[in-house]
């Protein structure tokens, strides 16, 4: 199958919109992406920010719970042993119950306790938060705390100074909560007021994923929050089973899941924002940012490292609705690319196929029709140098054809007379003589030739022997019709044929006259000049039956005519 100029331009055409179509489409949808991402590793970044800031206000709050309860003098009281007795349990049990109603104000407080230096760090007021509610533990189920860290590291602060323990999972058995769960520790020195030693210490033990979880919900849906100590242990992770690895003796580290986070764990940089690469359907690709928080309190930590992250898809599925509309656009705008390219493919070649067209119709000889010639483009100077050629050919044509006919008329005219020259006799001498053959007419041929031209040449000159010859052939066309032919067959030799039945009296009638119209006197340059003529008559059927014949019998006749003395005419011998 052939394809057109206008099939393979609107192709054309079309194929680069579609392309230049898809291209815009495709870097719009790029750049969007690029966008979102931005904005979701911003925003990320801001929640972690937010989510770290919230921590230390929380941090600061349980300080301020923790200096009320350590300034409160029944604390003191129940502490000093010179006081044990009713005074002392009073003021125990007025402890215990603002220990109870803080617990009540604050859901993540899961043990609070008031500890003393003495007696091995007993307990004297604990309160826990059990399943059933909050239990009040005393008596003998009063436990000595003296050989713990924090213990000890909290009676020698100052006043005021608050101790934060390092994160780690809760295995204190008994009926209280928070049981296997992560939990820190805030503690704060109980010292009467000017005295060098402290008494004893306050002590809150916090749920740490309760207080997260609290954190969490304030995040919008799909944000996964991470913490982890200032070595990369993972503390909170969405994937429980990943946190405290070290309490299990396999440390689980966050640069060995997220190699980007590693310069935060070790202070390096303060914040890291980046996407991680997903494994499978558990664990797919995600945004994450990370900021490491230096611990400006009192502790055995000197940094947590927080972070926030979400699936990567959960920030690109906005993406989605501007995919489908750039999906649409890019269709719509392939289609129109199509309309365009058929239509400008038309606008283009139509009026090349119109000249196209038009040369073909040329070529056939056919009228070329009308071509775009007002166009100012190139298609209409194309148009217009068609046109130019065609005038030219057309002309050219003309021409030739005048100078065929011409030429052909050369071939059959003598040049000096314009007389059909032999050739033409023979070829109207044979169609008569066919003719005649059909119809059963007859032909006569009268063979003319001048007597004595050769003396008026000699005499006259040449110029004046063609001045002669040129109005005896005037002359002889002037008394024959038009339809019969007078031919010259070269020199002072001219032949008149009579295609029709003629009897004998009729052509010697015809052949008298012409000797007269011959001989008349010619003025040729104030002379008058005079010749003769002989004429031999050969006739169709009788003299022959051919021209050849016919032809030789009037030569001959003539020849005879000359014998027997000039100025004759004669028929071709009997014939008389
Ligand atoms: N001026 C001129 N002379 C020609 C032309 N063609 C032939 N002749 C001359 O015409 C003459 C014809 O010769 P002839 O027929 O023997 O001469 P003639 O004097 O007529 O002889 P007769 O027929 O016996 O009387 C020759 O002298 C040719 O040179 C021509 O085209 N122009």
């Amino acid at each position: 199958m052939k394809y057109g100029i206008a099939f393979k331009l609107g192709v054309l055409l079309a194929v680069v919109g579609v392309v230049a179509a898809g291209m815009s489409g495709f870097y719009a949808y790029q750049a969007s992406r690029d966008i979102l991402l931005k904005s979701a590793r911003q925003e990320l970044l801001t929640s972690t920010r937010v989510l770290a800031r919230r921590i230390t206000l929380s941090r600061e709050e349980i300080s301020r719970n923790l200096q009320v309860l350590a300034t409160h003098p029944a604390a003191l009281q129940a502490l000093r042993a010179a006081d044990a007795g009713p005074a002392a349990d009073q003021a125990a049990d007025q402890m215990a119950t603002l220990f109870a109603q803080l617990m009540r104000a604050n859901p993540s407080y899961f043990q609070l306790r008031l500890i003393a230096a003495s007696d091995y760090g007993l307990e004297r007021v604990r309160v826990d938060s059990a399943q059933s509610g909050l239990l009040r533990v005393s008596g003998d189920a009063l436990q000595e705390k003296g050989h713990f860290e924090y213990v000890a590291d909290t009676l020698k602060l100052d006043t005021g100074e608050t101790y934060l323990s390092r994160v780690s999972i809760n295995h204190e058995l008994g009926p209280n909560a928070g049981q296997e769960q992560p939990t820190l520790q805030l503690a704060m020195p109980v010292r009467a007021e000017g005295a060098d030693k402290a008494l004893g210490l306050i002590v809150v033990n916090i749920d740490l994923k309760g207080m997260f979880a609290l954190l969490q919900a304030d995040l919008p849906t799909g944000y996964q929050v991470f913490l982890v100590n200032g070595e990369g242990d993972i503390l909170i992770h969405p994937d429980a089973s990943k946190t405290f690895g070290f309490d299990r003796g396999q440390r689980a580290l966050i640069q060995d899941e997220m190699p980007q986070t590693a310069e935060v764990v070790s202070g390096k940089v303060n914040a890291a924002v980046f996407e991680t690469a997903g494994k499978d359907a558990d664990y797919p690709p995600r945004v994450a940012a990370f900021i490491g928080q230096p611990i400006k309190v009192r502790s055995n930590e000197s940094r947590m490292v927080l972070g926030v992250a979400q699936p990567l898809a959960d920030v690109l599925s906005r993406s989605q609705p501007l995919a489908q509309q750039l999906l649409q656009i890019v269709s719509l705008l392939c289609l129109l690319c199509l309309f365009l390219a058929v239509g400008l493919a038309r606008a283009i070649t139509r009026p090349i196929n119109a000249v196209s067209a038009a040369a073909q119709r040329f070529a056939e000889g056919q009228p070329s029709g009308p071509l775009p010639l007002a166009r100012k483009d190139e298609i209409g100077s194309l148009a217009r140098s068609f046109a130019r050629m065609q005038a030219q050919i057309t002309e050219q044509l003309a021409d030739l054809l005048h100078k065929q006919e011409a030429l052909e008329h050369l071939a059959q005219h003598d040049m000096l007379t314009g007389l059909p020259n032999r050739r033409l006799l023979e070829e109207r001498l044979d169609a008569a003589i066919a003719n005649a053959r059909r119809h059963g007419g007859g032909i006569s041929v009268l063979f003319i030739d001048l007597d004595r031209f050769k003396q008026l040449n000699d005499r006259y000159g040449h110029d004046a022997g063609d001045a002669v010859l040129k109005i005896i052939a005037g002359r002889l066309q002037g008394m024959m019709r038009e339809v019969d032919t007078v031919a010259r067959l070269g020199g002072d030799e001219f032949v008149v044929l009579l295609d029709t039945q003629t009897g004998e009296e009729h052509v010697l009638g015809i052949a008298d006259k012409l000797l007269n119209g011959l001989t008349a006197p010619i003025s040729y340059q104030g002379q008058e000049l005079s010749l003769g003529a002989s004429i031999g008559i050969g006739r169709y059927p009788q003299d022959g039956q051919t021209r050849i014949e016919i032809m030789a019998k009037a030569d001959k006749a003539m020849y005879e005519a000359k014998v027997v003395g000039q100025g004759g005419v004669r028929f071709y011998s009997g014939a008389q």
